[in-house]
């Protein structure tokens, strides 16, 4: 077929399942790539195969609930790019789950490898179910038919999905345990964030919420912000923004509101951290704990404060709500948490936004350790890990400061120049044909 002007046909027409989209996370991260597609010089004609997922699995789980009915729920598998290793990225267990949602997630997955240089491509997996209202019998039976499911796509070699949002180490553990009965062998490098006590790494847990105090405290020092009393807000207060408030607490700074489902809290002297996280263990959530005020979910956004830590979901920061953020630093521990247009208004307020890609990327760079601990079967100190991730972390966020100050750009911008050239670099050096 040839274009009206007899020119060679177009080859962008996109899949149907990439036209839809223009305002979820999918089209956000779109828009972050049509940023960095001028600083990418001659590797700029590559630029599409990063607007394209290279594999989507769209996976029927069905399971008996515990009443004895079948339930149904919709799971995927996406591998963003695979150019520079085997697929890597999380799994989250989620009501709003969709498709574009879970594409977005794997191609910042991605960038954020590319940007640490640990040798994955990206890829994230995701059921569409509210695990907050299955037993535990059935999670676990959803786990490992979703595992069976996407056994077409994971290996150790191939893809390795670890924790997102609601998934966690017992998770890890059916996940790991289904692909080995199915394989015929123990596979503990098939996922990493299991339990220590089978094939898991120490501190990869904490490795999310300490990648985010990391970059936060490199930021402070390059901008003259002193974290010693500094007031912290942080939206999420799950594995992410959980740690990453204890971390802030022990350097110091006051953490003066928190947010998640359950409520919004407020104590201008700071809340005491691990009694909220005692009490969010029991209660499964910051809503009634006593060391703080309750405040409107509206207001959050709009509190004194230096830093703020978005560690939920996608989408959060927008173009209704930036306008009011009073912090100058944004750290990102979540995914995509800042729109383009809410981007925008932060950097013309001048607030430093440290973006998801490299911000929240600890959790995966511990991650990398696990799986190389698990091929050697021989396995590192919590204080080794530590100080590898740190200087990873640190090592990755002064490069991309730097190309930022070069280019003068958004962090966010410098970090997908330094990810997006990486990734592209290794296509062309691969070639297209097999
Ligand atoms: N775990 C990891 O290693 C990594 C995670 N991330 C990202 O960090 C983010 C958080 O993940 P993680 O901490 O693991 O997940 P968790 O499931 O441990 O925690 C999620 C937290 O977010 C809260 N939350 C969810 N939706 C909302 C909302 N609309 N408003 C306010 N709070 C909300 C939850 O509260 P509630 O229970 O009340 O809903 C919970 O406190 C995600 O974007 C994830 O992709 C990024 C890198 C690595
Ligand atoms: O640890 C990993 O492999 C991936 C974690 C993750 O899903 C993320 O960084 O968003």
């Amino acid at each position: 077929m040839s274009s009206p002007t007899g020119a060679a046909s177009p080859t962008h027409s996109l899949p149907s399942y990439l036209q839809a989209d223009h305002l979820g996370p999918w089209g956000n991260y779109l828009q972050q790539v049509d940023r960095v597609t001028p600083y990418l010089g001659s590797l700029a004609r590559w630029v599409e195969t990063l607007k394209r997922p290279k594999r989507i699995l769209i996976v029927d789980v069905p399971i008996e609930l515990d009443n004895g009915t079948i339930a149904h729920y919709e799971g995927y598998r996406v591998q963003h790019n695979l150019s520079r290793g085997p697929g890597k990225g999380g799994v989250r267990f989620h009501q709003d789950v969709t498709l574009s949602e879970v594409m977005a997630l794997s191609a910042w997955m991605s960038v954020k490898n590319a940007a640490v240089n640990v040798p994955y491509g990206g890829a994230k997996g995701g059921i569409r179910v509210d695990p907050k209202k299955l037993s535990m019998g059935e999670l676990e039976r959803l786990t490992r038919r979703y595992t069976s499911e996407i056994g077409l796509l994971i290996g150790p070699s191939k893809d390795i999905p670890a924790p997102d949002v609601n998934t966690n180490g017992q998770v890890m553990a059916w996940m790991m345990d289904t692909y080995s009965m199915n394989v015929g062998a123990t596979a503990t490098g098939v996922v990493t964030g299991k339990p220590v006590d089978l094939g898991g790494s120490l501190g990869r847990v904490e490795a999310t919420g300490r990648g985010v105090f990391t970059v936060g405290v490199e930021a402070a020092k390059l901008t003259g912000l002193h974290l010693d009393g500094a007031r912290v807000a942080v939206q999420g207060f799950g594995n992410v923004g959980g740690i990453a408030a204890k971390l802030f607490a022990e350097a110091g700074a006051k953490v003066v509101a928190v947010q998640d489902h359950t409520g919004t809290i407020f104590n201008s002297k700071g809340v005491d951290v691990p009694a909220l996280l005692a009490h969010v263990k029991a209660r499964g959530g910051v809503g009634g704990f006593a060391g703080a005020d309750v405040m409107k979910a509206e207001e959050f956004w709009g509190v004194d404060c230096e830093i703020l830590i978005p560690a939920a979901l996608e989408g959060q920061i927008t173009k209704d709500n930036a306008g009011q953020i009073k912090a100058k630093l944004v750290i990102e521990g979540a995914n995509g948490p800042t729109t383009t247009e809410a981007d925008d208004i932060l950097h013309d307020k001048g607030v430093l936004v440290l973006p998801d890609v490299i911000a929240n990327a600890g959790g995966v760079t511990v991650s990398y350790f696990e799986w190389v601990q698990d091929f050697s079967s021989f396995f590192w100190s919590e204080d080794e890990i530590n100080a590898r991730l740190v200087r990873i972390m640190q090592e990755a966020f002064a490069g991309i400061w730097q190309v930022a100050q070069e280019h003068k750009v958004s962090l966010r911008t410098a970090t997908f120049i330094v990810a997006c050239q990486r990734i592209l670099h290794a296509r062309e050096m691969r070639g297209l044909y097999p």
